[in-house]
């Protein structure tokens, strides 16, 4: 993924022939009797297998050496599969922990191939790849110690992170780091000290979180920087009711989302934009206090006894022992999130937040982006794209599954409420599995993970 290469706002031309080509597809869904219908809504389990699998055992180590992604393409292979239920054979997985080994550099981090530069972004693809494969081989072949020193050579003075060795500092680099940190239970004040500062310093004018201070608000960084604030425990810092109607108006007529205002259409911010609205159902509670704050001018004290808020998330596990959270219920904690009074448990945040229910309907169209990905973002031989005419690739294969589940769950409040048939667009063989939206794997994987790390 070349983030440096944004490119231009687009123009009326780009858009029309999008919105041309979307309705027609869906002027030509409207007009198919009911079966025809279902049948194009179906999603291609078996294709999508074939196509995936072939990727991976593509992935051998006589790929190209300069090929600077792989441990991006098992991660986003490796978590498509598992969104769909399914697991690869066990030779694949043993190549998949062996190829990533030698990625992991000597020093900390992985790298994007063997013998290469570490780097954040691959650092978290291999680390999600390999909580994804899971089991005792794949999660101890991650280096801890060795991370966390490398996490602590990225942390910049400013409290945010550089992606790589004099790389460049952005909100990537501070959720990559956060989430791998969060996810492996090293995750300390130290590394988090200062990093809400300048994600704070990134949310723009529109509400969206940009990729640096004074860059423009993008689905992709304002995922990265809401889900670090969550996981720092300071999301109260944000100006959520800003986020909220930000992100709201980035669906689009075509009914995928677009990354930031005036482009085209992509099913990758499926998972980008529809990732902020599962996060958004979550922290709902804070978000009704920001405007009641607002409306009522701002006495936060009486708000945090109404709510009840604070203790949700930080309040950390039930018996899991060690550090958990007693946050005072005072407003300087809550908007302040961590401070020296509050013997928060961070690594514990992340497995909280699953576990408290959704409080909040979706607040975005559900069954309008489940179209767009299945009838438009979907190749039935295989794969997804972004929008049609474009090739099918990992990347959005991935994420278009990634915000697929995210619709499909949108409307279950926790584990044991399984999606009604009505919030499944198609036929109900669509459903995927449920991912836990802060970090993008499948939420079982994760809490192998959870607990095998909690115990070293
Ligand atoms: C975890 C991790 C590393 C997350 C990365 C998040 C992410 C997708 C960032 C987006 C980067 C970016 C500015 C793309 C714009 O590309 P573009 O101009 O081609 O696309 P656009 O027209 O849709 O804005
Ligand atoms: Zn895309």
């Amino acid at each position: 993924m070349d983030c440096s290469a944004a490119t231009p706002t687009v123009t009326q031309r780009d858009q029309w022939m999008v919105e041309h080509q979307v309705f027609q597809i869906y002027d030509l869904f409207a007009s198919l009797p009911r079966n025809a219908k279902s049948a194009m809504l179906e999603l291609q389990r078996d294709n999508h297998m074939e196509y995936l699998t072939k990727g991976l055992k593509r992935l051998d180590p006589s790929f190209s050496v300069l090929d600077a992604n792989r441990p991006w393409i098992c991660y986003w292979i490796l978590h498509a599969i598992a969104l769909l239920g399914e697991y690869v054979e066990p030779e694949l997985e043993d190549n998949v922990i062996e190829f990533l080994s030698r990625c992991q550099d000597p020093n900390g981090g992985y790298a994007g191939g063997p013998g290469q530069m570490p780097h954040l972004a691959t650092t978290y693809a291999a680390v999600n790849a390999l909580i994804t494969v899971g089991g005792e081989r794949s999660l101890s072949s991650i280096n801890r110690e060795k991370l966390y020193t490398f996490l602590q050579r990225m942390k910049q003075p400013s409290g945010a992170f550089r992606m790589h060795d004099a790389g460049e500092i952005d909100v990537r680099a501070c959720y990559t780091a956060i989430s791998v940190a969060s996810v492996l239970n090293i995750l300390d004040n130290e590394l988090v000290r200062n990093v809400g500062d300048y994600i704070v310093s990134c949310q723009t004018y529109e509400g969206g979180i940009a990729g640096e201070p004074g860059a423009e608000a993008h689905g992709g960084y304002t995922f990265c920087g809401f889900a670090t604030m969550i996981l720092i425990n300071e999301v109260n810092r944000l100006d959520l009711a800003g986020l909220l109607n930000w992100v709201a108006f980035r669906q689009s007529r075509e009914c995928g989302f677009q990354g930031r205002t005036n482009k085209l259409v992509d099913s990758c911010y499926s998972f980008w934009q529809g990732g902020v609205f599962a996060l958004l159902q979550r922290v709902h509670s804070i978000l009704d206090e920001e405007l009641g704050n607002l409306h009522s001018g701002g006495d936060c004290t009486n708000d945090s006894q109404q709510t009840g808020m604070t203790s949700d998330i930080s309040k950390g596990e039930e018996g899991s022992g060690g550090t958990l959270s007693q946050v005072d219920e005072t407003c300087h904690s809550r908007l302040g999130g961590l401070n020296a009074h509050s013997p928060l448990n961070l690594n514990s945040i992340g497995y909280s937040f699953i576990k408290q229910p959704a409080e909040e309907e979706p607040l975005f169209h559900s069954l309008a982006l489940q179209q767009y990905i299945l009838l438009c973002a979907q190749v039935m031989e295989g794969g997804l794209r972004d929008k049609p005419g474009k090739p099918r690739d990992y990347y959005h294969t991935c994420y278009s599954l990634s915000g697929l589940s995210v619709c499909q769950y949108s409307e279950s409040p926790d584990e044991d409420s399984p999606p009604l048939p009505s919030a499944v667009m198609g036929p109900y063989s669509n459903l995927l599995e449920r991912i836990h939206p802060l970090f993008n794997v499948v939420v079982e994987r994760y809490y192998e993970a959870h607990e095998f790390f909690a115990t070293l």
